[in-house]
């Protein structure tokens, strides 16, 4: 095939710039290769930037669904401006840090929310530099599906090593790097292809390798080791009633949910019981304080008055509301360090006044607090592309006639399947039941045969 003849004189010309090497060279994190690639020689070779446009191109022309195009920071950028010239496709760049003057942009160019957009990358090793740029871009509201590689180093090695017709390497060499090759094959990265970030169809213990906020890695943890994605909802107005529910149904949940302000014989005594608890079954305690006020405020009422809340729930709820002084706040406030915020960008209540712009400004306020976001509460897969992040949602009962208050429930199997929630919250469903214990069981196990089901394929 001519496209094939061509992608085999290009590999001798990228040997001939010295832009793939053989020999024995150290890696970044210190491994020997017997085989090196640094494709930035290439923007020195014009006619060679016209053939690799020219092969790009033949490897994308069937793509009918791209707005865009961005190359991966650095070396992908004069490829893809390349690619531009030749498809007539508009680009966007994306930067490795936001400036700290100006529009603090992190996505220079024009571009529309919605926009399709493919990525340009030189050699893909880990795939882990795609998925940077995918996640600033999805930030941002572009879409992400595929990528354009030149090199995948699977491959790309074998590529020049099959034109030995040019003596390029002798036979030793030949074979020292096809073993080195055979050996150090990528899981993710394949030619032409991005790597798979759809959390939907992530396990757990590999999305928790992309978290960054230290209880989702946690909650993770607990959720692939206990096999539960089930978090109670223990809205019970009697410490002791709490404190034995929360020993009773401990072994099934990952999650504890409170509304602290409803116990009516609150006292700080309270708080360690419920801490060894948490301990001994391996679930986190999580106020659903719903934060709602300016950062100061919400400074106080985290960390200071009868709760204290800030000294033993690991994960709290917020609005975004009133912007970024609530996390601000949440984030410098005393007490524990090991800390995370589900932020509400939907509601399970009817009639939530709660609209898209509003919902769409939540998820673009996460962005900017990967350390301590664990997650978002909302009914609908709001997110797919950042699979760090998870989706907490409430309103979950077997059977889902809503109550006489405007709360709507929806089964379980359709708010993990259908809706994309990794952890439902259940209240009523386990607290009203007769037996709690059977029913906090029956829940995770549904729960966990839905998510099963969900990243099956
Ligand atoms: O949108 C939301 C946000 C939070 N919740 C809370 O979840 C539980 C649900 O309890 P059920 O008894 O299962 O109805 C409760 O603590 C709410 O405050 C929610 O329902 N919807």
């Amino acid at each position: 095939m001519a496209s094939d003849k061509k992608l085999k004189s290009f590999a001798i010309d990228l040997f001939r710039i010295n832009a793939v090497k053989f020999g024995e060279f150290k890696t970044k994190v210190g491994l020997m290769t017997p085989v090196y690639c640094d494709l930035r020689v290439i923007v020195s070779y014009p006619e060679l930037m016209q053939t690799l446009a020219d092969l790009l191109l033949e490897k994308i022309k069937d793509k009918k669904n791209v707005d865009i195009l961005c190359g991966v920071p650095y070396t992908a950028l004069p490829i893809a401006t390349a690619l531009s010239l030749k498809t007539g496709l508009p680009m966007v760049m994306r930067r490795k840090e936001a400036k700290d003057y100006g529009t603090k942009k992190l996505i220079e160019g024009v571009f529309k929310d919605g926009d399709r957009c493919l990525i340009v990358e030189d050699i893909v090793t880990s795939g882990s530099s795609i998925l940077e740029t995918v996640k600033d871009l999805v930030n941002e509201g572009l879409k992400c599906k595929d990528a354009v590689v030149l090199l995948n180093r699977e491959q790309g090695g074998a590529k020049i090593l099959e034109n030995n017709e040019e003596k390029c390497i002798d036979t030793a060499m030949q074979q020292k790097v096809k073993k080195y090759l055979a050996e150090t094959q990528v899981t993710e990265s394949v030619l032409n292809k991005a790597p798979a970030i759809n959390r939907f169809k992530m396990p757990f213990l590999d999305r928790s390798k992309l978290a960054k906020n230290p209880v989702s890695i946690k909650l993770f943890g607990i959720m692939s080791s206990k096999q539960t994605t089930l978090c109670l909802a223990a809205d019970l107005t009697d410490s002791t009633k709490i404190l034995n529910l929360a020993e009773q149904v401990g072994p099934y949940i990952c999650a504890l949910k409170t509304h602290i302000d409803i116990v009516e014989d609150f006292h700080p005594n309270l708080i360690q019981p419920l801490k060894d608890i948490a301990k001994r079954h391996n679930f986190v305690l999580f106020e659903d304080r719903k934060f709602a006020d300016i950062g100061n405020t919400v400074e106080m009422q985290y960390s200071k008055g009868i709760y204290q809340i800030s000294s033993w729930a690991s994960l709290v709820t917020a609005h975004s509301l009133t912007g970024k002084g609530v996390l601000d706040a949440i984030k410098g406030a005393p007490g524990n360090e090991e800390r995370g915020v589900f932020l509400l960008a939907e509601t399970s209540a009817a009639g939530s006044l709660i609209n898209d712009t509003y919902t769409k400004a939540t998820l673009k306020l996460t962005a900017d607090y990967p350390d301590l976001v664990s997650g978002i509460v909302c009914q609908n897969p709001l997110f797919s592309d950042s699979p760090g992040l998870i989706q907490l949602t409430p309103g979950v009962k077997l059977e889902s006639k809503g109550d006489n208050l405007g709360q709507q429930y929806n089964t379980p199997d359709y708010v993990v399947i259908e809706k994309g929630a990794d952890i439902a919250v259940v209240g009523r469903g386990i607290t009203e039941a007769a037996d709690p214990v059977t029913a906090a069981k029956l829940y995770r196990d549904v729960l966990w045969k839905a998510y099963e089901k969900r990243i099956e394929n």
